[in-house]
């Protein structure tokens, strides 16, 4: 099985280049199958097995798609396919996101249930929510959701429960087409809405207000490819703060935009980390020690949970106690355990960890239990004595470009060993738990 090996104890000098965003790109590339003629380029596509896997999805639905030095081109002309393979909307949950394209440009799809991975259930009810206020009619068959609407989809007032990621996303693609205007209300205000509203609206689209709790779209006749550049993966930049941090070192995030760090940028300022936000990146500098602060995971703008795990890694070695809470899912304290075998000191109580910090971490052997969770492994196994192996890999290849390339040319003693192949292998088996059939099953009664 492939492994990282990190060995503690280099202060990570110099500069490192942010890739784009995973969780822009993934919707984007979803999005392009609104263009009923010409071509989409997409630059800064980050390499990603995610990003393969969107392609597959793609190129299973009938679209072209060419991808080289981080250009993506995709045609989708012709749409030759309506139903989404299994296994691939199993493999990875943003494959769901082709839901709202399909149902606007054909009307019908079939796509499976999403998996849940290893940070909570993750239901999806409010995308179908709202395709249903759209004028959808959704069954369940034999674990997979058909929608049609053989008269399209008409524009509809949606209000969301929760300020979902993904459904503001489904249901903003969807919307583009529609008869009419849709209006989401608690919508989700991520970097990354506002980037897939852009790409929309370089396609000839008509959406306003993305960024904000309402977005308004007025849905048009036909939608055209486009260019459009993915924005720098905040949690990517997120992640090389920390391990910056962690390291007491100086690194300037080539690429980072501070205004989407911001809750992060403001952690990492009371805890004593030196940040300057420049036009082009994010210069981090950091000696220690820090201090402790309390961290709770919310929407945006607030901390986003995808740090919550490096960040923890940090605070084992602040000086003092923190509390970490997670709102935004329920069960993801997963590397807690890997950290105990470090010689952490934690205490975890429903969404609740009390970390005391200071602790002298030392190497172990331990497994990544998802994407985010890798990445804090590998922080903290910059600062640990001795060597930290780390397995499960295919959940880090999922969402960092070469992360232990990037991290070696700062100075860390790091390498990679065993087959790339193998870890795409197991990489379904274990991602996934069972699709959340049952919150399904609810809506539809
Ligand atoms: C590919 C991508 O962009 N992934 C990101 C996206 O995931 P994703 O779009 O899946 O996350 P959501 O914003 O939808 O989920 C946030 C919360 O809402 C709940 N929920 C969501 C939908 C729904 O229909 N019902 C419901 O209850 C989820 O269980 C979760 O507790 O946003 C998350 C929250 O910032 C990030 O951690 C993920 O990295
Ligand atoms: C949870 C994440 O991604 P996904 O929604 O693709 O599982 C993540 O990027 O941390």
């Amino acid at each position: 099985m492939a492994k990282i090996i990190v060995r503690g104890g280099q202060r990570l000098m110099g500069t490192v280049r942010v890739s784009g965003a995973k969780n822009a790109v993934l919707p984007i590339l979803a999005a392009s199958l609104l263009a009923t003629e010409g071509k989409s380029v997409i630059t800064d596509v980050p390499v990603l097995d995610d990003v393969m896997t969107i392609r597959e999805v793609l190129s299973s639905l009938g679209a072209d798609t060419h991808f080289d030095q981080e250009t993506m081109t995709i045609s989708a002309a012709q749409i030759t396919s309506t139903e989404a393979p299994y296994e691939l909307i199993r493999k990875m949950r943003a494959s769901f996101l082709v839901m709202g394209p399909l149902l606007a440009r054909v009307g019908r799809v079939k796509i499976s249930l999403p998996g849940g991975c290893a940070i909570g259930s993750r239901p999806i009810e409010q995308h179908l929510k709202g395709f249903e206020a759209m004028g959808a009619t959704i069954q369940l068959d034999q674990g997979a959701i058909e929608a049609v609407c053989p008269q399209g989809l008409q524009g509809a007032k949606i209000y969301l429960d929760v300020a979902s990621v993904g459904a503001t996303e489904n249901i903003m693609m969807a919307a583009s087409l529609a008869n009419g205007t849709t209006i989401i209300e608690n919508a989700a205000r991520e970097p990354e809405i506002v980037d897939l509203a852009n790409y929309i609206n370089a396609m000839g689209g008509k959406v306003r207000g993305a960024g904000t709790g309402i977005i308004r779209i007025e849905g048009v006749e036909a939608l055209h490819g486009a260019n459009h550049g993915v924005i720098p993966d905040r949690i990517e930049a997120g992640t090389y703060m920390i391990a910056t941090a962690i390291t007491g070192g100086d690194v300037f995030i080539e690429g980072a935009i501070a205004d989407h760090l911001a809750p992060v940028i403001s952690k990492l300022e009371e805890m004593g980390v030196h940040i300057d936000a420049h036009d082009h990146g994010v210069h981090v500098k950091a000696s220690q020690p820090l201090k402790s602060v309390d961290v709770k995971t919310l929407p945006h703008p607030g901390f986003p949970t995808d740090m919550q795990s490096q960040m923890m890694a940090l605070l084992l070695v602040s000086d003092g106690t923190s509390v970490v809470t997670e709102t935004v899912f329920e069960n993801r304290f997963m590397h807690v355990e890997e950290f105990l075998k470090m010689s952490a000191n934690i205490k975890v109580d429903g969404r609740t960890a009390v970390v005391t910090g200071k602790s002298l971490l030392t190497g172990a052997k331990v497994t990544a239990s998802d994407l985010r969770a890798g990445a804090a492994l590998i922080c903290a196994g910059l600062v640990a004595e001795g060597e930290t192996i780390i397995d499960g890999l295919h959940h880090i290849d999922r969402g960092y470009v070469d992360i232990t390339g990037k991290l070696a040319s700062l100075g860390a003693s790091i390498k990679r060993i065993g087959d790339r192949e193998e870890e795409a292998v197991s990489k379904s088996a274990k991602l996934m738990q069972e699709p959340v059939l049952s919150q399904v099953q609810e809506l539809m009664a």
